[in-house]
């Protein structure tokens, strides 16, 4: 997975050029998985440029035949007619050759490119869907869609546009370059002189463009980041009248975005111009000196007609890269972006410790035991949100988290399931530390049920199953367990029923029954619930309770709740206050301590009255 591992990027201008090789050197674990297409494509590399680079010769040498010049001498020996008919030959035999190698070169390409930006694509998401909930929390989700899509596409790009194609016609011009040298060199070095300054405008053009292009991408990530949160946020944006508001704001991001693009069209723009002026010269060059050397009887028409086609193929080859040009530098940026997020670290680091943890629960006599010990948390540093929490929670216990809010109940399920980890002290399930508990098997030992369930496109069966291995009986049989089993009969194909993302076509309480079933057909020995029942109307309430009287026995539970009236017949509450635990016992125990918990209870029931008063 670490294949892009800790890169530096430097932005300075000086350093970018290194930084190209480097950004390249990142894809080549990827090209290894593919050595027959890169061996294959790599070989058509040599006929294409021989085959080019002579092609110029040929037509010198037919010119030269006609005038009567000197020629190469098995030419000599031929009739007029037999030389021009072998260089006919010859020249149609490069022009078939050169047509098989760039179509087959341009297929396998294509090919390579688009197996390696699946990869990269697959990687990239595994790695994104591995990283901690703190990452989720400061990354906007429009920047990650951004770089898991256009990012990666416009790294396709880099092979589709023909990475190895740039190699070629590298090879290309250096063959040239030197059959130039061979045929006559003050010519070749006239031209090769035209050609140095050229690269290096390139060259400085692109670092431009390399720069102006990263700027567009990063606007391009908060336009999708506002996209996201907008429409994710439609009923909020609708009722409070926002839609005016965000329009604006959309469009001052929308016009950032335009003028970084623009700075990329103009440098792409001046490359292309700077290289179509300057074969124009490279041509009126050599005529000018050819012509002189032809007065002087220093070379032969042949020669001139050969180094007139030199001077047009040695910019074509530029020319073509100016045009790849855009591509290869939104490329680069894209790697560059890739890798930034490549190299976030997975911050719940996998245990390496491989304890058969659900296996060896038949060696255990504590099955389903929780334990804080002297555990401290805090999102940020030093800002700690829990407090030297200490206690065990027994097997088959049911304790219940009450507070007021932000008191820290959440934080504190989040640490028991591995969302986050304890800054100070060590959370211990039947006496292991969960950090030695893989997270498939600590997530599969503890159940969750949130306040706000999330449901997947898909059937409602799938919506259980989470992609697992459960037959239609044992969906069943969980959807029994949890009363839910009339509600999914009642649905138009029952459990073939297809759920809209974010299952908009069911009520809170229909999507909050549910995820109970999607907890109940994991048999998990340890429940968590947050404010699971909050959704719930009456009736379904009283439906889910009874659900849960089953699904409780014989299982430790954790159960958050603002509603004191339902955690009652808890064995043991711990009521939290800014982090720290400062009363607990059972209800009745509680309420005769006449603390906080006594407090909360009256002011709920003094509310309950009332409504009922009303
Ligand atoms: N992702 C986060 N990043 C930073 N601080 C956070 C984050 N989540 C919660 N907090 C802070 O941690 C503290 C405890 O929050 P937590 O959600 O655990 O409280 P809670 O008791 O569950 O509250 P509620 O009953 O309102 O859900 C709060 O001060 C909150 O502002």
């Amino acid at each position: 997975m670490a294949v892009f591992p800790n890169p530096q990027f430097k932005k300075s201008v000086k350093s970018s050029r290194e930084n190209d090789g480097s950004l390249v050197l990142k894809l080549l674990p990827y090209l290894r998985r593919y050595p027959k297409l890169l061996l294959l494509s790599v070989s058509l590399l040599l006929p294409l440029s021989i085959s080019g680079a002579i092609q110029p010769l040929i037509i010198g040498q037919a010119v030269s035949l006609l005038r009567q010049e000197s020629t190469w001498p098995f030419l000599e020996q031929l009739s007029l007619d037999k030389g021009l008919q072998f260089l006919i030959i010859l020249l149609l035999v490069t022009i078939i050759i050169r047509l098989v190698c760039t179509s087959s070169q341009g297929f396998i390409v294509q090919k390579l490119g688009q197996n390696i930006t699946a990869d990269i694509r697959d990687d990239l998401f595994t790695h994104v869907i591995s990283l901690g909930t703190s990452f989720f929390n400061r990354t906007p989700i429009g920047r990650l869609i951004t770089r898991l899509t256009s990012d990666v596409e416009a790294l396709g790009g880099v092979f589709a546009s023909g990475a190895i194609g740039v190699i070629s016609d590298a090879i290309y011009i250096l063959l040239i370059i030197i059959t130039m040298f061979t045929v006559q060199a003050q010519l070749a070095l006239m031209l090769l002189s035209l050609m140095l300054p050229i690269a290096a405008l390139i060259v400085y053009f692109q670092e431009q463009y390399r720069k102006a292009n990263y700027q567009s991408r990063e606007k391009l990530s908060e336009l999708n980041s506002m996209l996201q949160e907008n429409l994710a946020g439609i009923n909020v944006v609708q009722l409070f009248r926002r839609e005016q508001f965000n329009s604006e704001l959309f469009r001052v991001i929308n016009n950032d975005y335009r003028r970084a693009t623009d700075k990329t069209i103009f440098h792409e723009s001046a490359v292309s111009a700077t290289l179509e002026w300057v074969s124009l010269v490279a041509i009126a060059g050599v005529l000018g000196l050819g012509g002189i050397f032809i007065i002087n009887d220093n070379i032969t028409f042949g020669t001139l007609s050969a180094f007139i086609l030199y001077a047009q193929r040695l910019f074509n080859p530029l020319r073509q890269f100016a045009d790849k040009f855009t591509m290869f530098q939104a490329g680069f940026t894209a790697i560059e972006r890739i890798s930034e997020l490549m190299k976030e670290p997975i911050e719940i680091k996998e245990s390496d410790k491989n304890i058969q943890f659900l296996d060896s629960v038949k060696y255990r006599d504590k099955i389903g035991e929780i334990c804080f010990d002297n555990v401290w948390f805090g999102y940020k540093p030093d800002e700690f949100v829990l407090k030297d929490l200490n206690f065990t929670i027994s097997p088959g216990e049911k304790v219940a988290l009450v507070g007021p809010t932000g008191a820290g109940k959440s934080s504190m399920i989040r640490l028991l399931s591995r969302l986050y980890e304890p800054t100070k002290g060590r959370i211990l399930i039947d006496g292991i530390d969960i950090r030695d508990i893989s997270k498939k098997e600590l997530r599969q030992y503890i159940g969750m049920i949130l306040q706000e369930s999330f449901l997947f496109a898909g059937d409602v069966k799938r919506n259980i199953t989470l992609g697992e291995n459960y037959s239609l009986e044992q969906v069943q049989e969980a959807a029994k367990l949890t009363n839910i089993n009339h509600l999914i009969e009642e649905l138009p194909q029952g459990y073939h029923t297809q759920l809209r993302e974010r299952g908009t076509n069911l009520s809170g309480g229909q999507k909050q029954l549910l995820a109970f079933a999607r907890v109940a057909i994991r048999n998990p020995h340890i429940l968590v619930l947050d404010e699971a029942t909050a959704s719930l109307d009456v009736q379904t309430e009283a439906l889910i309770q009874e659900a849960l009287e089953k699904l409780l026995i014989n299982r430790t539970a954790v159960i958050i709740a603002h509603r004191l009236s339902t955690i009652r017949d808890v064995d043991r509450i711990f009521v939290l206050k800014q982090g720290r635990i400062i009363e607990s016992g059972n209800h009745q125990q509680l309420l005769d301590k006449k603390g906080l918990y006594h407090s909360l209870y009256q002011l709920q029931m003094m509310g309950h009255k009332e409504s009922i008063g009303n």
